[in-house]
């Protein structure tokens, strides 16, 4: 279980990232809120270059985002070289981002989970270990 967490959102991704931030702070996982903090329109790598830094930089253990396709926080926070983003819309893939990708940044569709569903696929994230093997051989190929 990862007890340091990085958030980040623009003003579609606001509402969920609130959900995951109470979520996570009933948990009293030490979390970090990047932005954004409404939901007036927002521009996401304002608050996703600063939120994958600090993963890049091992001040937190890994990263949550959320915009509205998840596809526009999950590009930005992918241009860090320490970052593997995985956009993840069911747990079943977020499982698989960890298992498989060791992925250290979970991105959400905001506008297209439910909380319900948001909160699986950070629970998920959250207890699934990365298995290694023949996955890390091909981690070590992605970094150009
Ligand atoms: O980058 C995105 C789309 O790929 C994000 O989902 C944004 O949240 C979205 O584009 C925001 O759209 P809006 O019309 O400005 O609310």
């Amino acid at each position: 279980m990862f007890k340091s967490i990085a958030l980040a959102a623009d003003h579609a991704g606001f509402h969920i990232k609130e959900v995951i931030k109470n979520y996570l702070n009933q948990k009293g996982i030490k979390v970090k809120d990047f932005g954004t903090y409404s939901e007036e329109s927002s521009d996401y790598a304002d608050f996703a270059h600063p939120m994958a830094s600090a993963v890049e930089n091992k001040e937190y253990e890994i990263g949550i985002s959320v915009c509205g396709s998840g596809n526009g926080i999950n590009m930005t926070t992918n241009k860090h070289q320490g970052i593997r983003a995985a956009l993840c819309w069911n747990s079943e893939i977020s499982e698989l981002a960890r298992s498989h990708n060791d992925a250290n940044i979970c991105s959400i569709p905001g506008r297209y989970v439910s909380e319900e569903e948001a909160i699986n696929i950070v629970d998920k994230f959250l207890n699934t270990d990365f298995e290694g093997g023949r996955h890390q051989r091909r981690i070590d190929k992605i970094p150009l």
